[in-house]
């Protein structure tokens, strides 16, 4: 079996929606939806090993943490498992006043009063009642007509009626979903839910929740976001019922067809964090809160330690978060690419001299400290990287700010490490290519700085008088200048024979980095007119030049300049 040369003869095109004039794509979102978390049972039921009463419980405390107030905590007439955990947590009197659980049961008698016995005495709750009324299910599953399957509906409607009229302790509220909505008859979904709705007898005050689930993700998103405009347009009583959503991600756009969906009228997103649920999940609740967030609307979710969220996810569901996935996975924050990293690190830059806090950092769609991330991992180096990858990061982890033209000099060092070790170069390999390119705290090194003086001279010149191994052998030297550097470089000129001629020379306080207090570069040219660098660090800044003239001398050396 292989792909089909004509895949019609197998698959059909969505059809259109009647809606020529559709609302919805010039509307914008300006406010929250209400959230209800599915995680503890659509996500719940996909996994392999479905979670025990202890793992529901710790995802139940996340997500109480992370302000959802809509819970659906299981299926309870499942079986022990799930029954147990959510009669445990009603009995347990841990459930928060402002947050509602809701419980999910198929429209079968005996099943919703499982349900119902599951929450008895729980300060409020609501029970969540579907069925499927599309074509295939109807003709495949049920083998029914659409008027048998409408009263498959009401049958069930009618004993939640029955049960919570029974059950006054609890404070009942009612959803019904019309599964496998998005591949149904529009106006026959509208027939069951209204038919379930004059059971139910809701009111603006005391409302149903109506959930559309796009239970198999089977056409783009606009043509569920008309779906969902039809719906809103043609419910009787639309007053009377909050509109969910509760799409899947079968085509990859199941963020979308949420997003598209609350444009097109509806109150509710159902779904889990980071996409789990059956098949390919549910829509993500993450992204979408998160995605409202970065055009700047509160989305009432808290999501600023990520990563304690994440780790708690991966736990209970037993399934990793992807790298890739839209503002939790590990890389997501993360460029590797030269071009990438340079406008990342000149966007933080111009942070730092921008008076106000509109975030503009070019490639990062939200600033990862938001979300509890600090700013390392941003940055990372590879083959693929430029002088902004290794310049931020010999800045966040040494404090070291490079001048540009030295960055292009370490380029090669750094890009012959990747390409030699073929894997990600850290911020320790990054920081011993620098110390091997510019004799920097080591002691591997021709010249080699033991201690001097500086003194001044009655004409105002500067003497340095010092003491320099040369390969491992103690010398006295001196030499004499305009200043401390010019005269330690007449030092090695006359004492080495060693000719640098300084172009520049830069320094900077550290405030990272062992004990040192100071860097101090530069820029010279050797004799052949080479440009060579030179970085010295210590915790005297003065001492710090010294030591960046002896380290542009090694480098002559090792580049064949000047033997000494
Ligand atoms: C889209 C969704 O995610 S819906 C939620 C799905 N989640 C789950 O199914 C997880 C929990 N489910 C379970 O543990 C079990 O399915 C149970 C305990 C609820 C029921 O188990 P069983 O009694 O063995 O029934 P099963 O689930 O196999 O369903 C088959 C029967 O239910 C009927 N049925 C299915 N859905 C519905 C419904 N919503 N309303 C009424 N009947 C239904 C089917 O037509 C079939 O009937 P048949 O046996 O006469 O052909
Ligand atoms: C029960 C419904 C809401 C569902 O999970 C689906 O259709 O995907």
């Amino acid at each position: 079996m292989t792909m089909l040369r004509d895949p019609s003869r197998k698959y059909n095109p969505f059809p259109q929606v009647d809606l020529a004039d559709r609302q919805w794509p010039s509307r914008i979102i300006t406010a929250p939806p209400r959230w209800l978390s599915t995680d503890l049972r659509d996500g719940n039921q996909a996994i392999v090993d479905p979670m025990d009463s202890a793992k529901k419980r710790r995802f139940f405390e996340l997500l109480v943490e992370i302000g959802v107030k809509e819970i659906e905590v299981g299926f309870p007439s499942a079986g022990a498992t799930e029954f147990d955990f959510i009669r445990g947590l009603v009995d347990s009197g841990t459930i928060p006043q402002d947050v509602v659980v809701q419980v999910l049961t198929q429209s079968r008698a005996d099943l919703i009063r499982t349900s119902f016995d599951s929450l008895d005495g729980v300060h409020a709750a609501v029970v969540h009642m579907y069925n499927a009324v599309s074509p295939a299910w109807r003709d495949i599953v049920f083998r029914m007509s659409q008027q048998e399957v409408r009263q498959i509906a009401v049958d069930g409607a009618k004993i939640m009626r029955d049960e919570a009229a029974a059950r006054p302790r609890t404070d009942w509220r009612f959803q019904y979903s019309p599964e496998t909505f998005s591949t149904a008859e529009l106006d026959f979904s509208i027939e069951v839910c209204e038919a379930v709705m004059d059971v139910l007898q809701p009111t603006a005050e005391r409302p149903i929740i109506i959930n559309l689930p796009a239970t198999v993700e089977a056409a783009t998103p606009n043509i569920y976001a008309d779906q969902i405009e039809y719906f809103c347009r043609n419910l009787p009583n639309r007053d009377a019922a909050i509109i969910s959503l509760h799409t899947h991600n079968d085509r990859g756009t199941g963020v979308a067809a949420a997003e598209l969906g609350l444009m097109a009228g509806a109150d509710r997103v159902e779904g889990c964090l980071f996409g789990n649920g059956e098949r390919t999940g549910n829509c993500c609740l993450v992204t979408v809160a998160l995605n409202l967030y970065t055009q700047g609307i509160d989305p009432g979710l808290d999501f600023s330690d990520i990563d304690r969220v994440i780790e708690t996810v991966e736990y209970c569901n037993e399934l990793p978060v992807h790298q890739r996935h839209p503002y939790g996975g590990e890389l997501v924050f993360t460029a590797f690419s030269g071009s990438h990293q340079d406008a990342i690190k000149k966007g933080f830059a111009a942070r730092e001299t921008q008076n106000d806090e509109k975030w503009r950092v070019p490639y990062l769609p939200i600033d990862p400290a938001d979300l509890g991330r600090n700013y390392e991992a941003v940055i990372r180096v590879n083959s693929q990287s430029g002088k902004g990858g290794f310049a931020w990061v010999l800045e966040q982890d040494q404090g070291l700010k490079l001048p540009k033209a030295m960055q292009a000099d370490f380029a090669p060092h750094v890009q012959r490490m990747a390409d030699d070790l073929g894997r990600e170069l850290n911020a320790a390999d990054i920081w011993q290519a620098f110390r091997d390119a510019y004799y920097v705290q080591t002691t591997d090194k021709h010249f080699q700085l033991v201690d001097y003086e500086e003194s001044r001279g009655a004409d105002g010149t500067r003497l340095f008088a010092g003491t320099i191994e040369v390969a491992g052998q103690a010398q006295r030297v001196s030499g004499r200048g305009n200043g401390l550097i010019s005269s330690v470089v007449a030092t090695l000129r006359d004492a080495f024979g060693v000719e640098l001629e300084v172009q520049d020379y830069s320094e900077h306080a550290l405030s990272k980095g062992s004990d040192a207090r100071a860097a101090a570069y530069l820029e010279c040219t050797g004799a052949d007119g080479r440009k060579i660098w030179g970085c010295g660090i210590d915790e005297d800044i003065a001492t710090a030049s010294v030591r960046a003239v002896l380290s542009a001398a090694n480098s002559a050396l090792r580049d064949g300049d000047n033997p000494a």
